[in-house]
């Protein structure tokens, strides 16, 4: 990379930070979108603290989410997960990936329009099966039909994660180059808001 590259990015970084001032920044979207590995870079890449709303549901529980769901069915797993990230929206410079359910919920959905710049990571169906197929720890993926049962969610979901202040296609690219493609989404969204 060059030294020019490595200026532009600083740049957009740095743009971007004065625009939040501190705002915390929040990913939504379905199931295998990136939330937890992009969210990772972009927080890396902005100098913020990374957090992951199902890593402190896990953490708080001392239980996985597999067995929170097992044990405690989906009701509690959305009400502690309603609390865990109306604690975490009091933080300043963060990026905040949330799980897949949250943003739809429409209390946890109403604190984080109210508290932080959120942004839909987007992508299709084929994408976001292959991705989570390499892995079954989503409780809600084990039905008879896994790859209906994502279709059915994003049929129900997308028109309410369309609510995010912004949206981001989440390409089969480096997950780096999909943080960067954050980056520039957000600094545009502000540019429009200011116009
Ligand atoms: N842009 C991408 N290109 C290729 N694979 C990706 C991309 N983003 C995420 N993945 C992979 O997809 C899987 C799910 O990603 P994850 O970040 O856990 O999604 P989410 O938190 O939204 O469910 C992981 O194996 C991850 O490495
Ligand atoms: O979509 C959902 O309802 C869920 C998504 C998961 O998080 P990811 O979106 O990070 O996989 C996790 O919170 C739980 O399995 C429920
Ligand atoms: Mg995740």
């Amino acid at each position: 990379m060059s030294r020019t590259d490595g200026g532009g990015r600083q740049g957009r970084a740095r743009a971007l930070a004065s625009r939040l001032n501190g705002r915390p920044l929040v990913l939504v979207g379905m199931m295998g979108a990136g939330k937890t590995t992009v969210g990772r870079r972009l927080a890396a890449r902005l100098g913020r603290q990374f957090i992951d709303s199902d890593e402190e549901i896990e953490r708080a529980a001392q239980m996985s989410i597999p067995e929170i769901f097992e044990q405690r069915g989906e009701g509690e797993f959305r009400a502690g997960e309603m609390r865990v990230i109306a604690r975490l929206l009091k933080e300043k410079d963060i990026v905040l990936a949330t799980g897949g359910g949250a943003f739809v919920n429409a209390d946890t959905r109403a604190l984080v329009k109210a508290g932080a710049v959120s942004v839909w990571l987007k992508a299709d169906l084929d994408v976001l099966f292959e991705r989570v197929s390499r892995r079954s720890n989503r409780p809600l993926l084990k039905t008879a039909d896994p790859r209906g049962t994502l279709e059915k969610l994003i049929e129900d979901r997308y028109p309410i994660y369309a609510e995010a202040d912004l949206t981001v296609v989440s390409r089969d690219v480096p997950q780096d180059n999909v943080a960067g493609d954050v980056i520039v989404a957000l600094l545009d969204h502000f540019k429009k808001e200011q116009a």
